[in-house]
């Protein structure tokens, strides 16, 4: 960390994550329906309450016996076994201990002194011989049957805390019959946009104003990543509607993010305001581009999050600080950016005192990794995005990155 000879407070992404991330706190834990649980990060750890399947089952349609009936059986001289009854999914178990053989279906209970089932292709069952069934294959001994805990035994640890719930965790947890699941709260996070020139949807532009697009592409991103979102109209560029905009937001959410106002212009007020507002200055700057004025305080124990007003300024410091800090207050385990490499697929020429990180498109070619540099990524634009699948990583100083370098992108 230094401090600039503006006065900010620099750090490097690398530093400004830690600090996020030391600041948060994981949100409380509430149950849910299981239903309403996708999506959602596992609370606690979840250990198999009873083995599965919990009663031995048959794997195929076929017939249950006991190995030792058909062991010499062969398609000259098969084994012929009468069969008069039947197991079926959900039946109630047999008399045991009297018959051969017996006819049983895919997911019906296998009595104990039946240990193998063979299949009902492999055996000759003809209308007039009933009741007798030819066994003409003695197959394994054990086969087509699920055993008890032979799934998953009881008391295993399953599912982690921290797992995001999809539908595949939804199966594990409806095989155990549960209805409720405890899952950690989300965060709400108010959104909060910062310019004079920026207008709604529907409005009718005025002259040199625009659109606000930045917070509806972060409510998207929230939603994206399983936040809740108060996203706020934009707030003129006067310290005092931004300090009261804050404080109402304050209220309402757990974390603050502005987007705007917080660079170096005379009606930037974003750092002048937080100074009024809060505790603690985590960071003032970034050693990075885009993004470089991003900022992070600490209010009441919430963290205030100030991002560029620039659009790829505004998605990266997103993506760089407050993903990773959201995923982690969010309780998931993974919350970081997964890093990987790649060949880059053009020159990228812009030199850079700071780490640059470019919207890029990256795809597997040949099985190798390629990513390519998208054109006009300048941070005030926005066509890019219309291509972008992850964020490469062009390392400061130099002339820019070569065609064939090795680069680490995260996608996105
Ligand atoms: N003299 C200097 N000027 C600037 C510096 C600097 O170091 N010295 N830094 C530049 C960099 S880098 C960036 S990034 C921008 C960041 O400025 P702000 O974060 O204060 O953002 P604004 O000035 O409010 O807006 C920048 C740009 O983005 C448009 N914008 C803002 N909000 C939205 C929104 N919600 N939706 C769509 N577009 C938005 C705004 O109209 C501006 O065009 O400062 C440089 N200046
Ligand atoms: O840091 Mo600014 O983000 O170059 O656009």
């Amino acid at each position: 960390m230094e401090t600039t000879v503006s006065g900010r407070i620099a750090v490097t992404v690398e530093e400004g994550v830690e600090q996020l991330l030391s600041h948060c706190t994981k949100e409380i834990i509430e149950d849910v329906p299981l239903m309403r649980a996708t999506g959602r990060v596992l609370a606690r750890d979840f250990y198999s309450i009873f083995p599965i399947p919990h009663f031995r089952k048959a794997a195929m349609d076929g017939y249950a016996v006991h190995f030792s009936k058909i062991a010499s059986a062969t398609p000259r001289k098969p084994v012929v076994l009468p069969v008069t009854s039947e197991l079926r999914a959900g039946s109630s178990m047999l008399h045991e201990g009297n018959q051969a053989a017996v006819r049983i279906y895919t997911g019906a209970p296998v009595p104990e002194i039946y240990d193998t089932v063979i299949m009902q292709e492999a055996v000759l069952s003809l209308e007039e011989e009933y009741p007798n069934v030819r066994f003409p294959h003695p197959t394994e001994r054990g086969k087509h049957i699920a055993e008890i805990g032979e799934d998953i035994r009881e008391g295993t640890l399953i599912l982690d805390e921290g797992t995001v719930i999809t539908a595949k965790e939804v199966s594990i947890l409806a095989s155990f019959g549960l209805h409720e699941v405890g899952v950690y709260r989300k965060p709400t996070v108010a959104i909060i946009p910062i310019g004079d020139e920026l207008q709604l949807p529907g409005e009718l532009l005025k002259p040199n104003h625009l659109y606000e697009s930045n917070g509806f592409m972060l409510e998207a991103r929230l939603k994206e990543i399983g936040a809740n979102c108060l996203r706020y109209d934009p707030v003129p560029d006067h310290p005092f509607l931004i300090h009261s905009a804050i404080q109402t937001a304050l209220m309402d959410a757990d974390v603050i993010l502005t987007c705007g106002g917080v660079s170096v212009g005379k009606y930037d007020y974003m750092l002048q305001v937080m100074k009024e507002i809060s505790n603690q200055t985590l960071f003032t700057q970034v050693l990075l581009r885009p993004g470089s004025p991003t900022s992070a305080f600490v209010v009441n124990k919430k963290l205030s999050l100030h991002l560029s007003g620039n659009p790829s300024a505004c998605f990266t410091g997103f993506e760089l600080f407050v993903k990773p800090a959201l995923l982690f207050k969010s309780g998931r385990k993974k919350f970081r950016n997964e890093v990987v490499e790649a060949l880059l697929a053009d020159d990228v020429r812009k030199p850079c005192p700071y780490p640059r990180y470019v919207r890029s498109f990256a795809e597997v070619r040949n099985s190798t990794l390629y990513v390519m540099p998208l054109t006009n990524d300048k941070s005030g634009n926005i066509a890019a995005f219309a291509n972008t699948n992850a964020l490469t990583l062009i390392p400061s100083g130099g002339q820019g990155a070569k065609k064939g370098d090795k680069v680490q992108l995260f996608q996105i």
